[in-house]
């Protein structure tokens, strides 16, 4: 029997043996640092001369591994792979499928700090935002695998006295994943494990900046029993091999998270129908973020600024759902700006591998560029009221930054920095707040911080975005608890983490028997 779902527990790191067995972790996984990766196709370890070099964003210098780089004809011997192992994967029943997730959860439970740890080098993730990734991950095994026992079963269709009718679930064939680096563990077990415990292959090309953490989930799955050549891992440079995975004729979908550039372009390219294709691709594309905390005017002060810094600057603001923009009501605008102010004068910036890190750096030099790009951006469209200071000597560090008096049509507040900078605008009333927000491309997250039901109503149809959380931050979906995905530019929708996530690499069927 299967135990109900329920999220992982996140770490508690102000209990003393937790800190010891984190540091514990960080030192043993320092100790490996700089090894080389290979690829992995049918299961055969392939090493290559032409390598991707993952470095540690909070001290450059550092080397995290040298991973093997595939070309397009790796990216055909994988699809062959794929096809080969297809044939038996697709008779593993349901459950046969999801035992091998449970396994793979219990494995990273176990090696948890170790993946965390390395997170901390590779992703520059402090401790918490390390722990709360491996954790998702985690969840995503135990959730996908309970949700595939479910659909396991087919659903009731209805029936007639002289006919019987069934529908069921099937796989769908070989597909390709390819993840961005910010959720480095958990977004690339997700969109993998989707698809797998669904019964298809996966071809997995992993980011370029967070390729070894990558390396670790197929490690982990392999423990856990997944056979040679369900699970193909090919990092790769995208502009080689981007392209040549999404246009493979033998790529029945496309499961992609990251830019809205790259996203549109998958897109795209997916919808042409190439020689030997005989089917349509499907394609997952969860893209980028804009996303609005909104203060009402008889708002809790503390609260209202509690959320916006920690939407605003957790991960450095490398996130998706962060809250990069602050719409306050004009009563409660001096108020909430201090406060935030004031909190955002306590985070410390340094490197995660070390204690007690709010912030560290963001994730390599031209995001460090761009960044930049937008404050002093930001300097013109606004009144630079905290931090501003970059530094990328070391590693590439960027300090918590506020800016004040923003035009809600500006480019900061209209783009995706994805970095921690975050525009704060004024509204006089709840309906120009509601207009400020949904005035983006984007669709994904928002707050509102409110003690009036009937704005909290109002929001819940006019507050156009996928995750929508009342009085609290705008970050942080728990899986099976907070489907995430998002409307408008934001993408597909497709709910990771949710009940109809894994019907999009299902193909539902049914047969009518006349009696
Ligand atoms: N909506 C969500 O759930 C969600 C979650 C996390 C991140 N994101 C978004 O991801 C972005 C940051 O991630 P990123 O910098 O890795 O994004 P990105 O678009 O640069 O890269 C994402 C992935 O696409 C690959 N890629 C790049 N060019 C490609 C091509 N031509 N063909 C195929 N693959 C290609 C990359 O190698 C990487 O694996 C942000 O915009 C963020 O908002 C969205
Ligand atoms: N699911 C994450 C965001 C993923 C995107 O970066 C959150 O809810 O904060």
């Amino acid at each position: 029997m299967v135990v109900p779902y329920k999220h992982e527990p996140f770490t508690d790191f102000t209990k003393e043996e937790n800190r010891k067995a984190y540091k514990d972790a960080l030192k043993k996984v320092g100790n490996e640092l700089g090894k080389e990766y290979p690829l992995v196709i049918g299961g055969e370890r392939v090493y290559t001369d032409e390598k991707l070099t993952s470095v540690n964003p909070s001290k450059h210098e550092q080397v995290i591994g040298h991973v093997s780089s595939a070309t397009k004809e790796h990216v055909d011997k994988a699809m062959d792979a794929a096809l080969k192992a297809y044939k038996e994967w697709r008779k593993f029943t349901a459950e046969e499928r999801a035992e091998v997730m449970f396994k793979a959860a219990a494995i990273t439970r176990r090696r948890k700090h170790e993946l965390s740890a390395l997170m901390s080098y590779e992703a520059g993730k402090p401790w918490g935002q390390s722990d709360a990734d491996t954790a998702e991950g985690i969840d995503f095994m135990e959730y996908y695998g309970r949700q595939m026992i479910e659909l396991g079963k087919g659903k009731k269709i209805e029936e007639r006295p002289f006919e019987k009718n069934i529908y069921f679930y099937q796989p769908m064939g070989p597909g390709v994943t390819i993840p961005p680096w910010n959720f480095a563990f958990a977004i690339v077990a997700g969109t993998t494990v989707a698809p797998l415990v669904a019964g298809n292959p996966v071809l997995l090309k992993p980011s370029e900046n967070t390729p070894v953490i990558a390396y670790k989930l197929v490690e982990i799955l392999e423990e856990a029993g997944l056979p040679k050549g369900v699970l193909n891992f090919i990092p790769g440079d995208p502009a080689e091999i981007g392209d040549y995975l999404v246009d493979h004729p033998q790529t029945h979908f496309v499961n992609f998270t990251g830019s809205v550039n790259t996203g549109t372009r998958i897109n795209k390219r997916a919808a042409e129908v190439h020689e030997g294709q005989k089917h349509i691709k499907r394609v997952v594309a969860e893209m980028g973020g804009k996303d609005t905390v909104v203060v009402d005017d008889d708002a809790d002060t503390d609260m209202a600024a509690a959320a916006i810094v920690k939407s605003a600057f957790g991960f450095q603001g490398q996130k998706c759902s962060a809250g990069s923009r602050a719409v306050i009501h004009e009563d409660m605008y001096d108020e909430v700006l201090e406060k935030a102010i004031k909190l955002t004068k306590e985070i410390n910036v340094g490197n995660p591998a070390e204690e007690d890190v709010y912030m560290g750096a963001v994730i390599n030099q031209k995001q460090f560029n761009r960044i930049k790009g937008y404050i002093e951006t930001g300097k013109n469209e606004g009144k630079l009221v905290q931090g501003g200071e970059t530094d990328d000597s070391k590693g590439y560090f960027i300090h918590p930054t506020i800016f004040s008096e923003v035009d809600p049509e500006a480019t900061i507040m209209q783009e995706e920095i994805f970095g921690p900078v975050v525009g704060f605008a004024k509204a006089k009333d709840f309906d120009e707040m509601l207009d400020i927000a949904n005035n983006t491309d984007y669709g994904l997250t928002g707050a509102v911080i409110t003690n009036k039901r009937e704005h909290l109503n109002r929001a819940k149809y006019e507050f156009h975005v996928g995750n929508l959380y009342f009085n609290r931050d705008c970050t942080g979906a728990i899986v099976g608890y907070h489907p995430f995905g998002g409307f408008k530019m934001s993408g597909t929708d497709a709910k990771a983490g949710g009940p109809d996530y894994l019907l999009n690499f299902l193909e539902p069927k049914m047969v009518s028997e006349t009696l």
